[in-house]
């Protein structure tokens, strides 16, 4: 589908995002094939007064290098460049949105993205001063960074605000997990075979666990991070997302709407946390000193400018389950944490025992089967099964059917940032949360945040390189499952 030729706007175009990730991902768009029209531009915002030169300067230097070597061209990144401005505005002052209108096309026809890389807090100011300032068309369009709010009312608050200016169809609430390769690899999974729908229900699965870990710190965002933590950071959003992919009925079409209703519909099963439930199946984890990777790490209290009081959560796991009839019973483990023993995300479905044995085995030597749908590092899909060991004698062990998305299909693949820009540009709303999906994810959330901030309750520590608090092991324990890794043999 071909892209219309665009003003693209970065609010935040200084911050670490824009350098990361952003900017990287619109210059692989550029220079993808099809590519961006020629006169599309994009056009840097932000309160420092840098010159043109000053901020492509930077971009030389913080955002070049987040590119794929083979991927970089003299000519590529100086045509790239070529299209970029830069314009100091203060978001929160009206009087210098005259200078960004001034940067802007005013012929009919040109798509405006306005993209808010900026605290959460401006979400609504921008949105007001840009409308007070003429630059809202009927074909413009919002993109808001997360996290979206600290709990439901904030959350609220923004969707309302940003209601005031931008029609649902015009805002683009992002989360960069559904832009990955192997999430919408699930959908095409769950919905383009007819192999796994029979048995994708309380009948045959066990249960489900959903991990991302990060050996990661929080590198230069204490700041954030600190008034984040793993719930609100990762939680609320990218798992509670992948959850949905996973536990949503087969929706009608592809369509935005047709999608975001079926994940709304899992959101609001959810089953709602007691006090009760909220000691026995919520995890709050922080971790102290350890090594990763053989690489000492200090606790996180004890991290450049963290708070040696603080009681932020770098580990979160909660035990959740979906009342409606296909997932009644089964248990959904969602667990994310920095500074763990690996990084990787995965998304496990464990299926049920067999009922009965007819070999000599005994039934307890039977793996129960299981798919696993790895996001990162590498993507791709496992299905463990059991089968017969070559040679005399019938002996079964696991053996595991493997995809590997990369080998298979011997095509690089697009960052997430990418397939999402890319989705901006071309108006499509899919993989984009509605306003009715975040309340949704916060509402089922805010008893935990309620019940934290009461003053005694503290994170359990874990070691920096290990798998989390070892609450997190009961947790699981006490449905008699384990972890993943616990429950691979040792090498
Ligand atoms: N960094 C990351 O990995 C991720 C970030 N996010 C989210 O993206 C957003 C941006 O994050 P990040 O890039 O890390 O933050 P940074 O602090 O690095 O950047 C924020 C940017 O906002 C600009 N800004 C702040 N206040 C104003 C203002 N009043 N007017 C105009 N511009 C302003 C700053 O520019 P200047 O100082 O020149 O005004 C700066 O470029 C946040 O909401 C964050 O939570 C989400 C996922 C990951
Ligand atoms: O949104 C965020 O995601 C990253 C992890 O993303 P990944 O694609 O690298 O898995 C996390 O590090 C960060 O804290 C969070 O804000």
């Amino acid at each position: 589908m071909a892209i219309n030729d665009f003003d693209f706007v970065l609010f935040g175009g200084g911050g670490d995002l824009a350098m990361r990730k952003l900017i990287p991902a619109l210059y692989m768009l550029a220079r993808s094939k099809g590519g961006f029209p020629p006169s599309a531009r994009i056009v840097s915002v932000g309160r420092h007064p840098f010159s043109k030169e000053e901020y492509i300067a930077m971009l030389d230097e913080q955002a070049k290098c987040h590119i794929a070597p083979e991927c970089l061209s003299k000519e590529a990144w100086s045509a790239f460049c070529d299209r970029i401005s830069y314009v100091s505005v203060d978001a929160t002052d009206p009087g210098t949105y005259a200078a960004l209108k001034e940067d802007m096309r005013s012929e009919p026809g040109i798509s405006r993205v306005y993209y808010l890389a900026t605290p959460p807090a401006l979400f609504s100011v921008i949105c007001q001063n840009l409308k007070q300032a003429g630059l809202v068309t009927p074909e413009s369009r919002v993109v808001l960074e997360k996290p979206l709010g600290r709990d439901l009312a904030s959350a609220r608050q923004i969707n309302a605000e940003v209601g005031k200016v931008f029609e649902e169809k015009q805002i683009f609430r992002i989360d960069h997990y559904l832009g990955k390769e192997a999430v919408q690899n699930l959908l095409a999974l769950r919905f383009g075979n007819i192999l796994f729908e029979p048995l994708w229900r309380r009948e045959w699965i066990s249960d489900v666990q959903i991990t991302i870990a990060e050996e990661l710190g929080v590198g230069n965002r204490m700041g954030y991070y600190e008034t984040s933590g793993a719930l609100r950071d990762m939680l609320q959003n990218h798992l509670l997302q992948l959850l949905c992919i996973v536990a949503m009925e087969p929706p009608v079409d592809s369509t935005p709407d047709a999608v975001r209703d079926e994940k709304l519909k899992v959101l609001r099963a959810l089953r709602r946390f007691t006090p009760n439930t909220l000691v026995q199946n919520v995890v709050r984890g922080q971790y102290r000193s350890g090594h990763v990777h053989g690489e000492p790490v200090p606790a996180y209290r004890r991290e450049p400018d963290a708070n040696p009081q603080s009681r932020t959560e770098t580990f979160v796991a909660v035990k959740a389950e979906i009342d409606t009839w296909r997932w009644s019973g089964v248990p959904f483990f969602l667990r994310t944490g920095k500074r763990m023993a690996d990084s990787l995300a995965e998304i496990v479905v464990r299926f049920k025992s067999i009922p009965h044995s007819i070999f000599a085995q005994p039934i307890s030597s039977f793996q129960p089967n299981s798919l696993v749908i790895r996001l990162q590092p590498d993507e791709g899909l496992s299905l463990s099964l059991m089968a017969k060991m070559p040679g005399d004698g019938m002996r079964l062990r696991p053996a595991d059917l493997g995809l590997d998305f990369r080998e298979t299909f011997k095509k690089p693949r697009m960052e997430a940032y990418e397939r999402l820009l890319m989705d901006v540009l071309r108006n499509q709303l899919t993989l984009f949360m509605r306003s009715d999906e975040l309340e949704a994810a916060w509402e089922w959330v805010e008893p935990i945040l309620e019940f934290w901030d009461q003053e005694d309750n503290e994170p359990v520590f874990y070691s920096a390189g290990s798998w989390g608090p070892g609450a997190a092991s009961a947790l699981i324990g006490r449905d008699g499952l384990q972890w993943r890794e616990e429950a691979l043999p040792e090498m």
